[in-house]
């Protein structure tokens, strides 16, 4: 059985793949100071809860925060005896390289979503991922990576209103009811709401009129849905893109190995 771990820089993900289905997954905070032996409570806790009764003997780790590997590594070693296949370190292959400017270090998330999204949907693709920050990753015919576009989060972007304007409170994303907000609360979510929605459309357009190609939006990320809902800006919307990213790279290692 396989874990797949997928470490954002807000949230860490854990599925449990079967081969075939992923029989669970679980969300946790992201902090590099948790010990493998506290992941290991935690997951076995959570696994007896829902009667999650599998032994797990492979695990792979796509990690945006490179302090975090470390104890993941730990995990996979001494409660699963198995050393992890980590996206991004030299010896887990992908399906295709990406192309970009030499010396750079693309996010394994960015590469894991195109490994997924090429897997479902076949190359000429644009994949956009609400996380933490905004990424737009442009998936070439062949299905190689090759350059995107990095936006501020949803959230950051309205934690910065936050933390920069002494008179401007936490607030949530929403879906406001206009676009003049007559309170401060209704003013910020316009802003981010509206602007986003702009956003993701101008980077869209741009990228496929850079390329002279009319590309399919593959979007994931737990905020998609929610621009998705008010205007069609995406072809599809998989919540599970990175997982399943994540199981293609896995297999795609074993069949060369
Ligand atoms: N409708 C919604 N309104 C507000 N927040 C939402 C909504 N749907 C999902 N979310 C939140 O969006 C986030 C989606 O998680 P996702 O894995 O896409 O990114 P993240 O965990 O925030 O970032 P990273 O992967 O970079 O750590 C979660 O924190 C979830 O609570
Ligand atoms: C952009 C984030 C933070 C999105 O999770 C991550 O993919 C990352 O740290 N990327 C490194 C830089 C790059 O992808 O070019
Ligand atoms: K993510």
């Amino acid at each position: 059985m396989l874990l797949a771990i997928d470490c954002g820089n807000t949230n860490t993900v854990f599925a449990i793949w079967d081969g075939d289905t992923f029989l669970a997954t679980w969300r946790t905070s992201t902090e590099w100071q948790r010990t493998a032996d506290q992941y290991y409570v935690w997951l076995t806790t959570l696994m007896r809860l829902q009667n999650v009764d599998v032994s797990i003997d492979a695990v792979i780790i796509s990690s945006t925060v490179p302090r975090v590997v470390f104890n993941l590594r730990v995990l996979a070693d001494r409660y699963f005896n198995c050393r992890p296949l980590v996206v991004g370190k030299p010896d887990c292959a992908l399906p295709v390289p990406p192309r970009v400017d030499i010396g750079t270090q693309v996010g394994p998330d960015r590469l894991v979503n195109t490994a997924g999204a090429y897997h479902r949907h076949g190359g000429n693709l644009i994949v956009v991922d609400f996380g933490t920050a905004t990424t737009f990753d442009v998936v070439e015919t062949d299905g190689a990576y090759v350059g995107g576009v990095i936006a501020p989060g949803v959230n950051l972007s309205l934690e910065a209103l936050h933390n920069a304007a002494a008179a401007l409170p936490h607030v949530d994303i929403t879906k406001p009811q206009s676009v003049v907000g007559t309170n401060t609360v209704a003013c910020m979510q316009s802003g981010v709401f509206w602007g986003y929605i702009g956003l993701v459309r101008e980077i869209c357009a741009r990228i496929k009129a850079e390329r002279g190609s009319d590309m399919s939006v593959i979007a994931t990320g737990g905020l998609a849905a929610l621009f998705q809902q008010t205007e069609t800006l995406f072809d599809a919307f998989e919540d599970d893109l990175t997982m399943h990213g994540l199981t293609v790279i896995h297999r795609h290692n074993k069949e060369i190995a």
